[in-house]
């Protein structure tokens, strides 16, 4: 494995728990995510992998070594780590082949043009940062974290300063740099999409705790809490009952293993569906009233009331339109690729 973080506690002035004893591993040449919204403790924890903060307790290693524990605490330029912010931090007076040899020094003339053609900036290389756009300048920010061809990239929001169409674009083609170098990379994003296009695994944070450290399919489809569900997409809690006979007993019909749905421990237990596994169906009993119905582009989102009073929400890919204060037929349907592990997990 090419980083681990173990048992990682923070505190800030003794009182605010920004990390809490959080755990997870990147496998070497794999690119982990750390998911959130603002202030629930991402950046920190990146701070302290890179040594520019120090942990109260737990243990850090990359590529096999321990840079902190409660013996050791290696100095960020001694970590083998490279950073890419989301500002950019080039420096203006340099060009942008002056700003990516800046630094440890490259071994030779023929890796800095390798780094310039493979970062799309070939062409640019006398030019400075204020003569840039702004993913070309995030391209030689990255180039210049890779020049000393560091085993760990540490990316804080590097995409968050693009427009959408460009930070889309260019995450893609920071996860394909990353494999031809074969670079381990973390990343810190509060866009799920970003997280979900690059990351092989990814860590979704809340008040400082790691609620999951998962793939992108597992987070989304057996989330292990209600924050991650909820997080993680959109979807609707409906009440439960189990069957003795199994199943569940729920306002939108019976569910059956294979339905895609989670359940979650509470007085009421309920189970969590997602809004493309809820599909029109003319035959079903269960007729709910149709609330709210808008166009998305590609297909329509409807939002229907049970009987039990509990909302649920529909995507339909059919052009049919619906009227709202209607009721229509609907049920849950069962997923193509059912494995057995993939109905009614219960966290
Ligand atoms: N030096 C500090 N002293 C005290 N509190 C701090 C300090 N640095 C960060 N915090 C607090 O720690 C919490 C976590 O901050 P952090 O920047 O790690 O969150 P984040 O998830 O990266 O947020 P964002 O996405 O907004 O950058 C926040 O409540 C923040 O106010």
């Amino acid at each position: 494995m090419c980083l681990k973080v173990d048992q990682i506690h923070k505190t800030h002035n003794r009182k605010l728990i920004v990390a809490e004893d959080i755990s997870f591993v990147v496998e070497k040449g794999e690119l982990g995510a750390l998911l959130g919204p603002s202030g629930c403790g991402k950046t920190t924890l990146l701070r302290m992998i890179a040594g520019f903060e120090t942990p109260d307790r737990g243990r850090i290693a990359i590529n096999g070594k321990t840079v902190f524990d409660h013996r050791t605490n290696v100095c960020p330029e001694k970590r083998g780590t490279g950073m890419v912010f989301q500002d950019y931090a080039l420096f203006p007076h340099l060009t942008v082949m002056e700003n990516i040899a800046f630094g440890p020094a490259l071994k030779n003339r023929k890796d800095l043009h390798q780094l310039i053609g493979i970062t799309g900036l070939s062409g640019s290389e006398n030019r400075y940062p204020h003569e840039l756009s702004g993913g070309q300048q995030q391209r030689v920010a990255l180039a210049r974290a890779l020049a000393p061809r560091p085993g760990l990239l540490l990316m804080d929001e590097p995409f968050s300063n693009l427009d959408i169409s460009l930070r889309e674009s260019l995450s893609e083609e920071v996860r394909c740099i990353l494999n031809e170098f074969g670079t381990t990379g973390l990343l810190v994003t509060h866009n799920q999409h970003e997280a979900f296009a690059m990351a092989d695994k990814i860590g979704v944070m809340k008040h400082g705790k790691l609620c999951q450290w998962d793939c992108a399919e597992h987070l989304y489809y057996h989330p292990a809490t209600e924050d991650v569900a909820g997080f993680i997409g959109e979807g609707s809690f409906i009440r439960a009952q189990v069957c003795p006979s199994g199943g569940l007993v729920t306002p939108v019909g019976r569910l059956e293993p294979g339905h895609p749905v989670m359940t979650h421990h509470a007085d009421t237990p309920a189970v969590f569906i997602r809004p493309e596994d809820v599909v029109l169906d003319p035959q079903s009993d269960c007729r709910p009233l149709l609330v709210k119905s808008h166009f998305r582009g590609p297909g329509r989102r409807h939002i229907f009331e049970l009987a039990s009073g509990e909302q649920i929400v529909c995507t339909d890919h059919s052009r049919i339109p619906l009227e709202p204060g209607n009721r229509y037929g609907i049920s849950i349907s069962k997923r193509r690729n059912n494995h057995e592990n993939d109905i009614l997990c219960t966290v």
